[in-house]
Protein backbone atom coordinates (compact mmCIF):
# COMPACT_ATOMS: atom_id res chain seq x y z
CA UNK A 1 0.00 0.00 0.00
CA UNK A 2 1.29 3.28 -0.98
CA UNK A 3 2.12 5.98 1.95
CA UNK A 4 -1.28 8.34 0.61
CA UNK A 5 -3.33 5.05 0.71
CA UNK A 6 -2.30 4.39 3.92
CA UNK A 7 -2.79 7.83 5.36
CA UNK A 8 -6.15 8.08 4.19
CA UNK A 9 -6.89 4.79 6.18
CA UNK A 10 -5.22 6.13 9.54
CA UNK A 11 -7.51 9.18 8.87
CA UNK A 12 -10.14 7.43 8.24
CA UNK A 13 -10.06 5.34 11.51
CA UNK A 14 -9.23 8.45 13.59
CA UNK A 15 -11.89 10.70 12.62
CA UNK A 16 -14.29 8.89 15.65
CA UNK A 17 -11.16 9.44 17.72
CA UNK A 18 -11.26 11.62 20.82
CA UNK A 19 -10.80 14.93 19.90
CA UNK A 20 -8.25 15.77 23.17
CA UNK A 21 -6.47 12.69 21.61
CA UNK A 22 -6.20 12.71 17.88
CA UNK A 23 -5.60 15.46 15.58
CA UNK A 24 -7.81 14.16 12.92
CA UNK A 25 -11.11 14.35 15.28
CA UNK A 26 -10.33 17.50 16.56
CA UNK A 27 -10.15 18.96 13.12
CA UNK A 28 -13.51 16.85 12.66
CA UNK A 29 -15.50 18.43 15.25
CA UNK A 30 -14.48 21.68 14.07
CA UNK A 31 -16.48 21.18 10.78
CA UNK A 32 -15.86 21.18 7.20
CA UNK A 33 -15.29 25.18 6.55
CA UNK A 34 -12.60 24.81 9.19
CA UNK A 35 -10.87 21.52 6.82
CA UNK A 36 -11.35 23.81 4.06
CA UNK A 37 -9.59 26.84 5.99
CA UNK A 38 -6.54 24.33 6.87
CA UNK A 39 -6.11 23.63 3.23
CA UNK A 40 -5.71 26.84 1.99
CA UNK A 41 -3.64 27.70 4.95
CA UNK A 42 -0.99 25.18 4.36
CA UNK A 43 -1.37 25.82 0.22
CA UNK A 44 -0.55 28.98 1.22
CA UNK A 45 3.04 27.74 3.29
CA UNK A 46 3.58 25.81 0.87
CA UNK A 47 3.73 28.61 -2.13
CA UNK A 48 5.81 30.49 0.85
CA UNK A 49 8.53 28.32 0.99
CA UNK A 50 8.48 27.46 -2.62
CA UNK A 51 9.23 31.23 -3.19
CA UNK A 52 11.07 31.94 -0.29
CA UNK A 53 12.33 28.90 1.52
CA UNK A 54 14.18 25.97 1.28
CA UNK A 55 13.83 22.81 0.19
CA UNK A 56 13.43 21.07 3.60
CA UNK A 57 11.02 23.73 4.77
CA UNK A 58 9.05 23.33 0.86
CA UNK A 59 8.97 19.22 1.77
CA UNK A 60 7.21 19.89 5.09
CA UNK A 61 4.61 22.12 3.50
CA UNK A 62 4.28 19.85 0.96
CA UNK A 63 3.52 17.24 3.43
CA UNK A 64 1.36 19.68 5.69
CA UNK A 65 -0.89 20.37 2.72
CA UNK A 66 -1.37 16.68 1.45
CA UNK A 67 -1.87 15.61 4.72
CA UNK A 68 -4.96 18.21 5.29
CA UNK A 69 -6.13 18.02 1.86
CA UNK A 70 -6.68 13.83 2.47
CA UNK A 71 -8.60 14.79 5.76
CA UNK A 72 -10.57 17.09 3.62
CA UNK A 73 -11.64 14.30 1.04
CA UNK A 74 -12.33 11.96 3.86
CA UNK A 75 -14.77 14.89 5.61
CA UNK A 76 -16.34 15.00 2.05
CA UNK A 77 -16.72 11.22 1.46
CA UNK A 78 -14.83 11.35 -1.89
CA UNK A 79 -11.98 8.62 -1.62
CA UNK A 80 -8.37 9.13 -3.13
CA UNK A 81 -9.05 6.48 -5.55
CA UNK A 82 -11.28 8.42 -7.31
CA UNK A 83 -8.60 11.12 -7.38
CA UNK A 84 -6.23 9.10 -8.56
CA UNK A 85 -8.43 7.77 -11.21
CA UNK A 86 -9.14 11.36 -12.56
CA UNK A 87 -4.91 11.81 -12.56
CA UNK A 88 -5.01 8.66 -14.88
CA UNK A 89 -8.24 9.48 -17.26
CA UNK A 90 -6.06 12.84 -17.72
CA UNK A 91 -2.75 11.25 -18.40
CA UNK A 92 -5.00 8.90 -20.84
CA UNK A 93 -6.00 12.50 -22.92
CA UNK A 94 -4.81 13.51 -25.77
CA UNK A 95 -3.71 17.22 -25.45
CA UNK A 96 -4.02 19.15 -22.62
CA UNK A 97 -6.96 21.27 -23.38
CA UNK A 98 -9.46 23.02 -20.52
CA UNK A 99 -12.27 21.03 -21.84
CA UNK A 100 -10.62 17.44 -22.48
CA UNK A 101 -8.76 17.75 -18.67
CA UNK A 102 -11.72 18.04 -16.71
CA UNK A 103 -14.40 15.40 -16.19
CA UNK A 104 -18.09 15.81 -17.76
CA UNK A 105 -20.10 18.16 -15.71
CA UNK A 106 -23.60 17.15 -15.02
CA UNK A 107 -26.62 18.44 -17.59
N1 LIG B 1 0.44 13.61 8.99
C1 LIG B 1 -0.10 14.13 9.98
C2 LIG B 1 0.03 15.54 10.23
N2 LIG B 1 0.65 16.52 9.58
C3 LIG B 1 0.43 17.64 10.27
N3 LIG B 1 -0.34 17.39 11.36
C4 LIG B 1 -0.82 18.32 12.39
O1 LIG B 1 -1.35 19.44 11.75
C5 LIG B 1 -1.30 20.54 12.62
C6 LIG B 1 -0.97 21.74 11.81
O2 LIG B 1 -0.38 22.68 12.61
P1 LIG B 1 -0.92 24.17 12.66
O3 LIG B 1 0.01 24.93 13.53
O4 LIG B 1 -1.15 24.67 11.28
O5 LIG B 1 -2.36 23.99 13.33
P2 LIG B 1 -2.77 24.00 14.85
O6 LIG B 1 -2.19 25.18 15.55
O7 LIG B 1 -2.47 22.64 15.49
O8 LIG B 1 -4.32 24.14 14.71
P3 LIG B 1 -5.18 25.41 14.23
O9 LIG B 1 -5.98 25.80 15.42
O10 LIG B 1 -4.25 26.48 13.73
O11 LIG B 1 -6.03 24.86 13.14
C7 LIG B 1 -0.29 20.19 13.73
O12 LIG B 1 -1.00 19.99 14.95
C8 LIG B 1 0.31 18.90 13.24
O13 LIG B 1 0.61 17.99 14.30
C9 LIG B 1 -0.60 16.09 11.37
N4 LIG B 1 -1.36 15.32 12.24
C10 LIG B 1 -1.46 13.99 11.97
N5 LIG B 1 -0.87 13.40 10.87
C11 LIG B 1 -1.06 11.95 10.60
O14 LIG B 1 -2.35 11.60 11.03
C12 LIG B 1 -2.27 10.46 11.89
C13 LIG B 1 -3.37 10.53 12.93
O15 LIG B 1 -3.13 11.65 13.77
P4 LIG B 1 -4.06 11.84 15.06
O16 LIG B 1 -5.40 12.15 14.56
O17 LIG B 1 -3.44 13.01 15.80
O18 LIG B 1 -3.98 10.58 15.83
C14 LIG B 1 -0.85 10.53 12.50
O19 LIG B 1 -0.43 9.25 12.89
C15 LIG B 1 -0.05 11.05 11.33
O20 LIG B 1 0.26 9.95 10.47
Amino acid sequence: MDTLTKLEATIAARRSASPDQSYVAKLNAKGLPKIAEKVGEEATETIIAALTGSDAELTGEAADLLFHLLVLLSAKGVPLSDVMAELDRREGVSGLDEKASRPESPT
